[in-house]
């Protein structure tokens, strides 16, 4: 790596975020601490990194001609996935050229829609996984269904946050559950992935970062979802010896074969001492956002520090803390926000607004932080600032 330099001069260490939501904002709020210049892009303006970076651009971020014109006429010294729907293609073609994307264009590539990922992991790797079937039309769909039997999950291969995501219980919600898939993937209609339902204890993202010494493992954080989309995690989620030491050796396979630098969101569920692959980030993990407050790096500070070639010879961890999404439903621009004083009132706890200029239906809006004498009281404290807050339309 180049010594760092001075942000608008010839020598800056340039920085391009591929999706500008608020954990890019979170990772360029870190990297402008070591003075990095920083570009954020996304597909709408003032997305939430878009606040924080040098300048920004908005494209059509699965537009590979778009994508290459914009990276070539910012020549970053790094580019740096912050969503999966990004036309990786092109990232692997200009890695090729010499560009340096993060943590590898491949490992965006594969992980960027279902099945790339889901393949590596249980195919060439062999780690557990639920049963699945990819799908393209309606007939493999039926046939699918046939061979997994209900419950089962269904994802548009190219979606995150649960979009277009449903369980699917019996036969009188096949239609619906299809027809939802075909609309609310981020990339339009197409190929679905069916997963069996695993019935998991409980289901743990295990933050690897992999730098220039080595890999480290956070503590594992717990959380729980609702269709599709995590409403609250926290850190560390308990968890027997043999159980940690698996997904320790998983989330090393994985991460050791998608290969680079940076932090990975290793998402497993959990049943006794048995722990099933379900997917991974090659970037920070929404559910990981709780670090801002459970440890002295957060999973943002770890990307930035793993990326720019710096040393991490520990990552401490605070003790109970808890994160809690705070989703916002309507229609309407520039939000306002009322109960912030409130949100803050009891000790130990934090807040951020992401600062995203509009809501049409659901939006993740903001995250309550707490920290307390056990998990339940972080939880608890985390959801009580949440119910603090009023956003107004
Ligand atoms: N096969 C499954 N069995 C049981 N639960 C599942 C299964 N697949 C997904 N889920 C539940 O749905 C959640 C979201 O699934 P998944 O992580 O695949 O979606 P996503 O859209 O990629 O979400 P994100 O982008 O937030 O990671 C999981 O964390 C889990 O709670
Ligand atoms: N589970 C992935 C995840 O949480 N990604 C985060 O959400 C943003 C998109 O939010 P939006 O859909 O509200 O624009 C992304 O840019 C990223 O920060
Ligand atoms: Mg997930």
């Amino acid at each position: 790596m180049k010594p760092f330099g001075t942000p608008h001069s010839d020598h800056a260490v340039r920085v391009l975020l591929l999706g500008s939501g608020e954990l890019g904002k979170e990772l360029a709020i870190e990297l402008q601490r070591y003075a990095v210049e920083v570009i954020a892009v996304d597909r709408y303006a003032d997305a939430p990194a878009m606040q924080v970076a040098h300048r920004s651009h908005v494209i059509d971020m699965l537009d590979g001609a778009a994508l290459r014109r914009t990276i070539e006429a910012e020549h970053p010294d790094l580019v740096v996935p912050e969503i999966e729907a990004i036309h990786t293609p092109t990232l692997v073609e200009m890695e090729r050229e010499g560009l340096h994307v993060i943590p590898t264009a491949r490992a965006a590539w594969l992980t960027m829609d279902r099945e790339g990922i889901r393949r590596l992991a249980a195919q060439e790797l062999e780690l557990p996984t639920s049963p699945y079937r990819f799908c393209d039309n309606e007939a493999d769909y039926r046939r699918a269904v046939a061979d997994i039997g209900y419950p089962f999950v269904i994802k548009p291969v190219m979606s995150s946050s649960g979009k277009g995501q449903s369980i699917v219980r019996g036969e009188s919600e096949l239609q619906h559950a299809w027809d939802y898939a075909q609309s609310g993937g981020r990339a339009g209609q197409g190929r679905v992935i069916v997963e069996g339902f695993v019935d998991f204890d409980y289901e743990i993202t295990l933050l690897t970062v992999r730098h220039k010494d080595g890999t480290s493992f956070c503590a594992p954080i717990g959380h729980r979802q609702e269709d599709g989309d995590y409403r609250e995690s926290w850190q560390p989620q308990p968890m027997s010896d043999k159980a940690m030491a698996e997904a320790q050796r998983q989330a090393a396979a994985v991460s050791n074969a998608l290969g680079g630098w940076g932090v990975f969101g290793m998402e497993f569920f959990v049943k006794g001492d048995s722990v099933i692959f379900s997917e991974v980030s090659p970037r920070p993990h929404d559910t990981g956002l709780v670090t801002l407050i459970s440890q002295d790096l957060s999973e943002f500070a770890l990307h930035a520090r793993a990326i720019l070639g710096l040393p991490i010879p520990v990552i401490r961890q605070f003790g109970p803390s808890a994160s809690c999404a705070v989703l916002v439903e309507g229609e309407g621009r520039a939000p306002r926000y009322h109960g912030v004083a409130a949100a803050l009132a009891e000790p130990d706890t934090q807040l951020r607004l992401f600062g995203k200029p509009e809501v049409k239906g659901r939006r993740r809006m903001a995250v309550t932080l707490a920290r307390d004498a056990s998990i339940e009281a972080a939880r608890a404290k985390a959801v009580r600032a949440a119910a603090q807050l009023q956003v107004e339309l």
